[in-house]
């Protein structure tokens, strides 16, 4: 095997390469929220489906703007004016109702008064005068492809399906994960924790950070530094798409994930990738499987999490996107020149300058907690002053593309 360190850009695509599609499923519109759509969605009507008052006011025909008018009946929501407008005459109209034939003008009702059905304009007629009317198609026309394929469904996303005339979507299944994490030391969350021991968090940080990602998720941890007990972890992870594991990775005498994966029969596709924290991530297939061996430090968990297992999530369902998206910020401080591996640093953003956590170990998890972005520090880059641009990864929300 090659141990080399590969590069991170090397290694994500690698990982992205192995990500086989899970099928689509036809599924219902609200249980389509956070998936990702199969195929375009086309718009099966036209938005707006005719003529609408964006006020409420009076419809008048063109260019009869000066008044005074007789009101001759009312458009409102749902309920249209059956006749025509002609000069002279005025239809009380309703924000979202249909403008009535042969009118070309919405009047604001604030800039009139109304005595009987006798209306007189105070104000000013709009100017253009179709101003306040949302013209037939505004939004879109019936056959408009509205959304393209690999469009992760949001609330906006979801409104305008609807809108578009859906009521289900074509979306990619998500895939099934199991959780496994390792170690002799890991204890349950909240038990009696003696000095050797640890609380495991792991398991739970990512099963946080893979929420709406993942469809059902297993968790099979911890499980004891034992190559038996590893097996049948494995074993439990059944036809999970993906496999997480996380700690075991390294080359200590108690890190058995290689042996116990090479036992189960999955196969090495790589070792290592030049950042910091985060080294020893392993990445390994079994058939369709992968595998996401993750290193048990956990900041290391989470950045490699951040960086592999959430695109590979998001790429096995159609993701137009899937790796984490990068924005630049200014260092509120300098930083040092950089190590021999791309550094993600922890940091804080408040929506123009960061500030580098200055605790960098990779088991800290205060420093992380109270961090709401990574700082990407290239390998071997010169010192950073402050106000220097950097790149940055949010991470609230456990990490986001
Ligand atoms: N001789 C070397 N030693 C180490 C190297 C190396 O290259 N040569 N790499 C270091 C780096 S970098 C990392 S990262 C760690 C990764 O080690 P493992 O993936 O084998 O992880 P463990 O040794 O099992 O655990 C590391 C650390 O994390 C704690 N841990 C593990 N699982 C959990 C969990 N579920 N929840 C919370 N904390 C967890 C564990 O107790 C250890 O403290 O290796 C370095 N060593
Ligand atoms: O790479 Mo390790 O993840 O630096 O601590």
């Amino acid at each position: 095997m090659n141990r080399t360190p590969l590069p991170l850009e090397e290694a994500q695509a690698r990982v992205l390469a192995l990500a086989a599609l899970t099928q689509a499923q036809e599924t219902p519109i609200e249980a389509a929220l956070g998936r990702y759509l199969a195929a375009p969605l086309l718009a099966r009507r036209t938005q707006p489906a005719a003529d609408l008052s964006a006020m409420d006011g009076y419809a008048l025909a063109p260019g009869d703007l000066a008044g005074p008018w007789d009101i001759v009946g009312e458009s409102a929501a749902g309920h249209p004016f059956a006749g025509a407008v002609r000069l002279g005459q005025a239809v009380r109209i309703s924000t979202g109702a249909l403008v009535p034939d042969d009118a070309g003008v919405v009047l604001c009702q604030e800039d009139t008064k109304r005595d009987g059905n006798r209306l007189t304009l105070t104000g000013t007629p709009p100017k253009p005068e179709g101003r306040h009317i949302r013209r037939k198609g505004l939004d879109f026309r019936d056959g408009d492809t509205v959304l393209p394929a690999g469009t992760r469904i949001g609330a906006a996303q979801l409104a305008l399906a609807i809108a578009a005339g859906h009521g289900a979507l074509s979306v990619h299944r998500r895939p099934r994960l199991a959780i496994l994490d390792s170690g002799d030391e890991l204890i349950a969350p909240g038990l009696p924790c003696p000095p050797d021991r640890l609380p495991a968090s792991n398991g739970a940080m990512l099963g946080a950070m893979v929420n709406g990602l993942a469809g059902e998720v297993l968790r099979l941890g911890p499980v004891a530094d034992d190559l038996h007990a590893l097996d049948a972890a494995l074993v439990r992870a059944g036809d999970a798409d993906v496999i997480v594991t996380s700690g075991g990775a390294s080359v200590g005498d108690h890190d058995l994930i290689q042996p116990a994966l090479a036992r189960w029969g999955a196969q090495v596709d790589f070792w290592k990738v030049a950042i910091r924290p985060g080294k020893p991530l392993l990445v390994a297939k079994r058939g369709a499987q992968v595998v996401i061996g993750l290193p048990g430090n956990p900041v290391s968990s989470f950045v490699t999490a951040h960086l592999f297992l959430l695109p590979l999530l998001r790429a096995m369902q159609g993701a137009a996107d899937p790796l984490p998206r990068e924005a630049q910020a200014y260092l509120t401080e300098p930083l040092g020149s950089g190590a021999d591996r791309r550094e993600f640093i922890r940091g804080w953003w408040d929506g123009h300058d960061v500030m580098p956590r200055p605790m960098r170990d990779s088991s800290a998890l205060a420093a992380m907690a109270a961090s709401n972005c990574l700082i990407e520090h290239d390998a071997h880059a010169p010192a950073l002053k402050a106000g220097d641009p950097v790149r940055i990864h949010l991470i609230e929300n456990g990490g986001s593309a």
